[in-house]
Formats: structure tokens, C-alpha cells, sequence
């Protein structure tokens, strides 16, 4: 068997030509909806994932506000440009890159973000709407995982999907997107203290990888037929990208998403979706 591919470039594409046109009906009404990204340090692949965001942005007609500190800022300073943010009326939603820098005590800087411009779906107050299920914005790269295998029709009600890693953008999140009643998933996270992580993996109808292990998915531990989403982004010597998922896993895997090109376009697209739909609700909100 070879698995089918979760094209995450070719589905990001149709997502936004459609945001597109929806961010075109908002301007008609004089609503210019404005994504604000706040980077701290020089992190060269944090500075490519801000640039790329800014990028599609312009693709679909967003406005760009972008903030910068070097990554000797302090918490102070980066809270003092969140204030900022929060009080800039072009700015209609925005992500503080993360991670931050060693030292800064990052709850606290999305603590202070206003929950009405969090794009990211990682404010406290969106993480506990989606723990409710009240409308508000999904974190990116769940978001995107959901709509990538919905696109390709891979059946999610009734899976067991097993997410590896309980990291707050992707592990911690993504359990609640999967089992609320419209995903009605079962979902097992696995970390670094599961104890048969093997086996655990070999039950899974789909898997989601996001331990930042390079290769740690390996083709023994894959249901023949399962869908496979590769998160990890480890770097080899070169600076190529090499995800937890070993190459041997297509020739077992039903469905696998590449990487690049798989999640992280998914990620780009649901945050500009995250922010139309942000200008959409305060737009009804004014009528
Ligand atoms: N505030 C946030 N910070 C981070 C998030 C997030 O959702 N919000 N997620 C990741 C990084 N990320 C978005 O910020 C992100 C990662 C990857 C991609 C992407 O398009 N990757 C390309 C490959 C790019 C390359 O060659 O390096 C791909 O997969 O095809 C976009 C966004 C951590 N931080």
C-alpha cells in the first residue's frame, strides 16, 4: 500500500481563495479586517512562519501590522506592545509568535492579550470556550488538521485518533476540537510518560505526530490504512525540515501529509480564517 496524500498546500489554496472573497463582502462594508503579529527575538524559522503570515495576508486582503523586539526585550516591553495591540483599532486580531524567548513567562503575556483580537485560539478565555463549545477562535494547527482530513474525506466520527506531544499549539488542544460532539472522535494523548507508546500507535485509525522527535513514528507502529499527520519540524544539519513521522510509514499508512507542505499551510490558513471570522461576528455584533 501507498498512502494517499493529505495535500495541505493545495488545500490552504482553496481555503483562502475563498477568504478571499469574504474579505472582499467585509470591505464593501467598509470593515478592513487587520492581522497584528508581535515577534520577539531572531529566530530564523519563527521569522519565516511571521513573514509567511504576512504573506497570505496580502493574498486574501488582510491588513499587515507587524511588531518587532529583539530578543533581549523584557517581559515588560512585550507586554507593553500587547497593550498596544489590544488598544490599536486597524488591528482587528493578532498572534504573539511563539515560542518567546527563555525567561519570559509566555501565560502571562496571552493572558493579557484581548481575548476579542486572539487569532491564535490560545487565549485562556478561547481555550475555555472551546472547553464549552461556544463560538470563538480554534487553535491554528488543530483547526487545520480537522479541515485537512475533511477535505479528503477521511472519516473522523467514531475514530480513535492517538496525538503524540502536549505542547500548547498543538497536543493540549487538539483532544477538545476531536471530542466535541460535530468531530466525535475518541482521542488518546500520548507524551513522553506513556509507557507503550508502540502499541498504543498501532490502535490509532489516525495518528498525529507532533513530539518534534524526528522519525519517531516508524512504519511498525502504524494500523495499515490509518492516516498519518506529520507536526514535527526538526531541522538536519543542512536545515532541512525532518518531521517525527519516518518515510517508511506511506508504504503502510491509508492517508499521510507530507512535510512541508501538510499541517503547516493548514496552520497559515486557519489563523486567516480565525481573523475573517473574528471581523464577521464583530460586524453582526454592530447591527
Ligand atoms: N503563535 C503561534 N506560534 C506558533 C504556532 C502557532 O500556531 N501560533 N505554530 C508553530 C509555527 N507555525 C505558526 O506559527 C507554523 C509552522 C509551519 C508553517 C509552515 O507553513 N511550514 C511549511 C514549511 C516551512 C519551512 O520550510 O520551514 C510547511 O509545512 O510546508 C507555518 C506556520 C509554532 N509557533
Amino acid at each position: 500500500m501507498t498512502a494517499q496524500i493529505l495535500d495541505g498546500k493545495a488545500t490552504a489554496a482553496a481555503i483562502k481563495s475563498e477568504l478571499a472573497a469574504r474579505v472582499a463582502a467585509l470591505k464593501a462594508r467598509g470593515i478592513t479586517p487587520g492581522l497584528g503579529t508581535l515577534l520577539v527575538g531572531d529566530d530564523p524559522g519563527s521569522r519565516w512562519y511571521v513573514a509567511g503570515k504576512h504573506r497570505d495576508c496580502a493574498e486574501v486582503g488582510i491588513a499587515s501590522i507587524q511588531r518587532e523586539l529583539p530578543g533581549t526585550a523584557t517581559q515588560d516591553d512585550i507586554e507593553a506592545v500587547v497593550r498596544e495591540l489590544n488598544a490599536d483599532p486597524a488591528c482587528t486580531g493578532y498572534i504573539v509568535q511563539l515560542p518567546l524567548p527563555k525567561g519570559i513567562d509566555t501565560n502571562r503575556v496571552l493572558e493579557l492579550m484581548d481575548p476579542a483580537k486572539d487569532a491564535d485560539g490560545l487565549h485562556p478565555m478561547s481555550l475555555g470556550r472551546l472547553v464549552l463549545n461556544e463560538p470563538g477562535p480554534l487553535p491554528c494547527t488543530p483547526y487545520g488538521i480537522v479541515e485537512l482530513l475533511r477535505h479528503h474525506g477521511v472519516e473522523i466520527n467514531g475514530a480513535h485518533v492517538v496525538v503524540v506531544g502536549r505542547g500548547i499549539t498543538v497536543g493540549r488542544s487538539i483532544g477538545l476540537l476531536l471530542t466535541r460532539k460535530s468531530e466525535n472522535a475518541t482521542v488518546t494523548l500520548c507524551h513522553t510518560g506513556t509507557r507503550d507508546l508502540s502499541g498504543v500507535l498501532r490502535q490509532a485509525d489516525i495518528v498525529v505526530a507532533a513530539a518534534g522527535v524526528p522519525h519517531l513514528v516508524k512504519p511498525e507502529d502504524v494500523k495499515p490504512g490509518a492516516a498519518v499527520l506529520d507536526v514535527g519540524v526538526s531541522r538536519d544539519e543542512n536545515g532541512k525540515i525532518v518531521g517525527d513521522v519516518h518515510p517508511g510509514v506511506t508504504e503502510v499508512a491509508g492517508w499521510i501529509s507530507p512535510n512541508p507542505g501538510g499541517v503547516g499551510p493548514m496552520t497559515r490558513a486557519q489563523l486567516l480564517v480565525n481573523v475573517v471570522e473574528a471581523a464577521e461576528r464583530s460586524a453582526a455584533d454592530a447591527h
